[in-house]
């Protein structure tokens, strides 16, 4: 039977932190663009996908549950209920690979978490998800192998950089165009005019309707 995922999705106004470098409409097209290859990487790894909307949205490859409550709300309600085995994964992961969604979910522990980049987590696999809840924001990395210690759950640490690149601040770019050729978040990010930039040392991106780096 297929795996339920889980994929907490904010459409209006997400990403805030590349307000620097984009406009609010540029950001949600970015978004989708990022949840669609969340979307085929999970769907190739044989899971079925639900989108936890903090709005209304569609989408034709996925099942939507909205819900307009906080992150951690939200996310619990759903895990004190379900039966069968939950995989929560982030829709910023466009890197994101069925091999890498279907070793998290291959564990042979009793779950499995993929940290993300600065303290944060990209991914929860949980056999029994009503044994466990979740705790967002801050290093939720240290709260999450904390909560699976308290509950007495085996816990693998997924080891996965494409799992572990989320994509949050503008540096974070860098990764998606030269590790994410072929995915929609690089064609989005390539339609909205972003490139690298390897002007002063180190790899950063620049946005060729502006010119200068960014
Ligand atoms: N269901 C739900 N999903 C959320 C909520 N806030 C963020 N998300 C999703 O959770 C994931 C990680 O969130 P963040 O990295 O903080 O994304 P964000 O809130 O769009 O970005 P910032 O505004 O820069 O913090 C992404 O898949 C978001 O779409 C929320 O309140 N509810
Ligand atoms: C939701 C939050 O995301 P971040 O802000 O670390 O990307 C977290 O992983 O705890």
């Amino acid at each position: 039977m297929a795996i339920d995922a889980i994929i907490p999705f904010k459409p209006k106004n997400p990403k805030t932190r590349l307000s620097c470098i984009m406009e609010q409409d540029e950001r949600e097209a970015f978004a989708r663009a990022m949840l669609s290859d969340v979307l085929a990487a999970v769907r190739a790894a044989g899971c079925a996908p639900t989108l936890l909307s903090t709005g209304p949205f569609e989408h034709p490859d996925a099942r939507v549950v909205v819900d307009p409550a906080g992150l951690n709300e939200s996310l619990n309600r759903v895990l004190a209920t379900a039966q069968e085995p939950v995989l929560i994964i982030m829709a910023d992961l466009p890197l994101a690979t069925p091999e890498a969604v279907g070793r998290m979910i291959g564990t042979d522990a009793q779950m499995a978490i993929a940290p993300g980049l600065g303290g944060g987590t990209n991914a929860i696999f949980v056999k029994e998800p009503s044994r466990y809840h979740v705790d967002y924001y801050g290093a939720s990395f240290c709260k999450h192998m904390a909560i699976a210690a308290e509950a007495g759950l085996s816990c693998e640490v997924t080891d996965s950089f494409r799992l572990h690149t989320d994509v949050d601040e503008k540096e974070d770019l860098v990764e998606v165009l030269i590790h994410g050729q072929g995915s929609a978040a690089c064609r989005c990010l390539d339609s909205l005019g972003f490139a690298l930039s390897i002007e002063r040392g180190r790899v950063g991106v620049e946005r060729r309707t502006h010119k200068e780096a960014l």
